[in-house]
Parts: structure tokens; sequence; C-alpha cells
């Protein structure tokens, strides 16, 4: 596909996921239903449309229009590209502009709410979030995640895992955000298919994950629940860095842990998995992984900021409540409770540990913000002490 046909491919996608679509499904669709295009046009594709839907509001700003057509006006302007190079009507490219498409659009200027890519309703409680760094942050999360991987100390080294990734064209480096943490600088696409990942090596995981499984006071025998285990990201970044705790996963979902057991079989890692409602008992560490508005993973999920709304927030701050309360159930007495977010509002984080504790019974141990600027996802880790 030539890059204007490519375009146009995005701007029909576009708007079907401003008419509500999902986006993944929206490009699968596409991709079903256009199998003349190679990997390299899809991952081209779908590079447009995910840059566009962290850069909405800019893009529309400098596009003129909030469509699919605007969007794209506005990627190429902003990377400084005429688009009447492209928009020029030729076969399956887009349309030329019209006169009124050439004249409208502008800069929203650096320090506009429109620069900085977030719904406005979010803006003052970003900006009470991050303080000073609100306007760094905006910035960067307009750009792609780094991707990450994880050594499993359970299987190699540092120098082992570089060793073998690239050995299969797959260039790391480590990151200082974890000790365990690698960014991959070249081959991210083979990662999955490479025997590295295959035989358990390596294990995809943001490092700011990482990083908050490292303040997490493991020690061998250690009983722990992953109360919010999911596909089991932190239980087995645990049991990586501490083979002799004695690890249990749970979730509401179970639907969300089917990945979990392949998983730990790669890594060779043992995990015993509860089913829903069923944890039993009193553990020495509880991790509450929270559902949340996932506010510091939106460079690699941006449709969701703008799917999240007031009433959606408040509900997920109503759940992690609730969550916390029953979780801490679990924890033995003189034990911890471990919560984390990726998000990056106060709303689901100091303000959630701050409401939990105000209840009594419990010390913060210890607390941080991992934020963007570092380089991995935003996170939120705190763990407290049961009294
Ligand atoms: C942030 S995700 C967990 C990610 C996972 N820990 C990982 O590292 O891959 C949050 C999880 O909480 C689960 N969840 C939601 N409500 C819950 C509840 N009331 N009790 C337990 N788990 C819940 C969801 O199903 C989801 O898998």
């Amino acid at each position: 596909m030539t890059p204007a046909a490519r375009l146009s491919a995005a701007i029909d996608i576009l708007d079907q996921i401003r008419a509500g679509g999902p986006a993944e499904q929206v490009l699968t669709n596409w991709a079903r239903g256009n199998r003349f295009a190679g990997s390299g046009d899809r991952a081209a594709i779908r590079d447009l449309v995910f840059d566009a839907l962290r850069c909405w509001r800019s893009f529309a700003a400098l596009g003129g229009a909030e469509t699919g057509r605007g969007m794209m006006l506005g990627a190429l302007r902003a990377r400084g590209v005429d688009p009447s190079t492209l928009f020029t009507g030729a076969r399956f490219a887009p349309a030329p502009l019209s006169a009124a498409e050439s004249a409208a659009g502008h800069d929203p200027g650096p320090q506009a709410r429109a620069r900085m890519d977030w719904p406005d309703w979010l803006i003052p409680q970003l900006e009470e979030s991050l303080g000073e760094d609100f306007a760094a942050v905006s910035l960067l999360m307009q750009a792609r995640a780094p991707g990450f991987l994880r050594i499993n100390h359970a299987r190699t080294d540092r120098a082992g895992a570089i060793a073998a990734l690239a050995a299969e064209g797959i260039v790391a480096a480590p990151h200082p955000l974890a000790e365990t943490a690698l960014e991959v600088q070249d081959g991210a696409r083979r990662v999955q298919r490479s025997k590295a990942y295959e035989t358990g090596l390596v294990e995809l995981q943001d490092a700011a994950s990482q990083a908050a499984v490292e303040d997490l006071p493991l020690v061998p025998g250690l009983r722990v629940l992953d109360y919010c285990a999911g596909g089991g990201g932190k239980a087995l970044a645990m049991a990586a860095a501490c083979p002799e705790a004695r690890i249990s996963a749970h979730d509401i979902d179970a639907g969300r842990m089917r990945d979990l057991a392949p998983r730990a079989a790669r890594a060779g890692a043992r995990i015993e998995t509860c089913a829903p409602g069923q944890a039993r008992g009193v553990y020495d560490l509880v991790l509450v992984d929270a559902p949340c508005s996932g506010s510091g993973t939106w460079r690699r999920t941006p449709e969701a900021k703008w799917r999240l709304t007031p009433e959606r927030l408040a509900e997920l701050c109503a759940l992690q409540a609730d969550i916390l309360t029953r979780a801490s159930d679990h924890v033995a007495p003189g034990g911890r409770l471990a919560y984390m977010t990726c998000s990056l509002l106060r709303a689901e984080n100091e303000d959630r540990i701050a409401a939990f504790s105000a209840q009594g019974g419990w010390r913060i141990e210890s607390q941080r913000r991992l934020g963007p600027l570092a380089g991995g996802d935003g996170f939120f880790v705190t763990v407290l002490k049961k009294d």
C-alpha cells in the first residue's frame, strides 16, 4: 500500500472508532476485510491510528475537525508534512483538501488544554496529581511507550537474557527503573515468538510494574496472596524474585487468570490458584493490584482515556475501597497489605490509602509513585503493616 492509501485506511478506521467501535476490534475487522494488506501495512496503519488516539485533541485542532480525516490532516501537520502532497485524490489516496480544509486548523499553542491531549474534565485532577510534572508528563504521554521485558532470575541472569535475545536478533538493554528490567531497543515484534520468551528466560512486563514488585518485602516461606491476580504479571514477578515464597493467586474473574498456568509453566514458577471468592485463611502479605483507570498506561491503550467518565472513575474508586477491605481480612496479624495501581490519579492512589488507613489498625510502611518521566508506565505502590 502507498503511504496515501494507508492514510485512507486510517481515516476509515478512526471514523469507526469515533462511532463507538473498540479500536482493536475495528483494526482486526479492517485487516480481515482487506487481505491484500501485508504485515508492514497493518503495522503502519495501526501506528497511524494509535498515534491519533494518543493525540486526539491536538491533531483535531491542527486538522480543523474531529473526524478521521481531520485527525490525519492534523497528524501530517504535526510532523511538518504538507497534507496536499498525500491528499491528492489519486487512486486509493484521500480526496484533495477543500479550500475550507486548507484554511482550517491551528496550532493550539504550547500551554493550551488541547495540546495536552487529556479529556477536559480530567485536567484539574491530573494537575493536582502530577503537580509540576503535569506538562512534561502530558507531552510524554503523546508518544509511544517503550517495550520492556522482565528477566526471570529463576532461569537466567541479565547477561544470559541479553545474549539469548541477541542470538534471535532482539536488542535489549538494562533499564535503571528495576534490576530485572530490560528495554527492547530493536526487534520488539519478534519477542513473543523467540526461544528466550518461550522458554521463560524473559517475560513481557512494564519496568514500573517490576519496580513496584521490588518494593514488596518478599522472603523465603512467606505466605502471599495475590488477590487481583489477573493474568499473573505480579504473581510471576514475585515468584521469580523469591522462588521460596508460597504464592497463591485469586481473581474475581476466573477467565482473567486463564493465562496464569501456561505462563507459570514457561517460567518454572509454582503458583497456586484459588477459585473466585474462594481465597481462604490468612497470609503474611496480601497484594491488591487493583482495577483502576489505567491512566498510567494510556500510551499503550489511548482509547481508554477518551472512554473514561467521571461516573466510571467514581465506580472504580468505590470498587478499590471495597476490594481493600475484603483483601485486608486475609492479612495475618502483623502481616502486610500492598496496594498497587497503574493510575496517575490521587483519587485512586494516595486518597484511597488515606481513606483506608483512616479506619485504624494499619501503618503505612512505604509509598511511592513511579512516574512516566522515569521511563515506564505511571504506577503507584503502598505497603501497609497491620498493627
Ligand atoms: C489491574 S488488573 C490485575 C493485573 C494483574 N495483577 C497483573 O499483574 O497482570 C485488576 C484485576 O482485578 C480483578 N478484580 C476486579 N474486581 C475484583 C474483586 N472484587 N476481587 C478480586 N479481583 C477483582 C480484575 O478481574 C482484574 O483481573
